[in-house]
């Protein structure tokens, strides 16, 4: 115990590695070592799986892939889910799949420090649980796996003005629905996967959303010529090299959109698959924002 009488604390020695998160990989993570007969828990901030689909998403969002390239390992999707499932049916899915592999994350704790003592070659991480009383565990193990994903924490840019501005500012984790944004108008910062699909939305929504592009950008049709661009890209990787690849992206994309910088969305000089494999950034799969800003509702 320490001396403070609000928090309490206690050490646990885990016999198997301490994942810290219950997203999507954290799970898949936890069933993969469960099949090899290896014991783990799963420390999640959070009070549910799958945090971030649950309760930062916004209300019209699908998977961009088709099914079968997010499965996780040993349970596919079921057969009569869509080929781009809803948020609602992915974490249908991932709760059965937490259920089948009997995976209990330990909610509401939160993981603040984890040392690493090299003499024992073991691992001291610091969990900490409840509001006002503070329950401290001290989990002592092995390995450490932190499986917290890519996209946990919001970012607001700073922006001139913004503490005199009379409008709300939302990020998009807390953005659910155009609804509430009827016949008022909206900038939207950013144009990745969210900005241009929150765009999207406010304008079926009948809300009038103007549409920042700080960079170059490619855009994507999700699916070319009835096939899926991600399982089609792929696919392609497999015979022919990534620039010839991207070079036939860009032409499909061409004859689809048209010329995309002439609507204010310049693309960046390397192709998308190597622009993704050389700094990350994701292409925008298109879900019909580009045809509203063709035909101007969207600025
Ligand atoms: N259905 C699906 O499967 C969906 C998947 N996603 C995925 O989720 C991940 C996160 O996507 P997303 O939320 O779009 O975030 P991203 O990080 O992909 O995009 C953020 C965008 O905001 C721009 N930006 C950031 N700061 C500023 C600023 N100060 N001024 C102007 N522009 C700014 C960035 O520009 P710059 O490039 O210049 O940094 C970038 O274009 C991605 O992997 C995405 O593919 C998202 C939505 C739907
Ligand atoms: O939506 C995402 O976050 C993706 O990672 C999608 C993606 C990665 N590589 C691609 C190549 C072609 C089309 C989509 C993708």
């Amino acid at each position: 115990m320490t001396a403070q009488s609000s928090s309490s604390s206690r050490c646990v020695c885990v016999p198997g590695p301490v994942n810290v998160g219950a997203g999507p990989s954290g799970l898949a993570e936890a069933a993969c070592l469960k099949e090899k007969g290896v014991p783990s828990i799963i420390l999640e901030r959070s009070n549910c799986i799958a945090s971030l689909w649950q309760l930062k998403t916004y209300d019209r969002l699908r998977l961009h892939l088709p099914k079968q390239f997010c499965e996780l390992p040993f349970m596919g999707f079921p057969t009569d889910f869509p080929k781009y499932p809803s948020k609602k049916q992915f974490v249908e899915y991932l709760q059965c799949y937490a259920n089948k592999f009997d995976i209990k994350p330990r909610f509401n704790e939160t993981v603040q420090r984890a040392e690493f003592d090299s003499k024992l070659g073991l691992w001291q991480v610091k969990g900490v649980a409840g509001d006002g009383k503070k329950q401290i565990t001290e989990h002592v193990c092995r390995w450490l796996i932190v499986v917290t994903g890519e996209n946990a924490e919001a970012v607001v840019p700073k922006i001139e003005g913004m503490g005199e501005f009379g409008g709300s500012i939302k990020h998009t984790s807390l953005y659910k629905s155009g609804d509430e944004y009827r016949g008022k108008k909206v900038l939207v910062v950013g144009c990745g996967n969210s900005g241009m699909e929150v765009c999207l939305d406010l304008c079926n929504q009948n809300a009038k959303p103007s549409l920042v592009v700080r960079d170059t950008v490619h855009v994507l049709p999700r699916e070319m010529l009835g096939k899926s661009t991600f399982g089609l890209s792929m696919w392609l990787l497999k015979w022919l090299p990534i620039r010839f690849v991207d070079r036939l992206l860009l032409i499909v994309s061409w004859l689809m959109f048209g010329d995309t910088s002439r609507l204010g969305l310049d693309r960046p000089r390397l192709g998308p698959l190597q622009l993704k494999n050389l700094s990350g950034r994701t292409p925008v799969l298109d879900v019909g924002t580009l045809a509203k800003i063709k035909s101007g509702p969207i600025k």
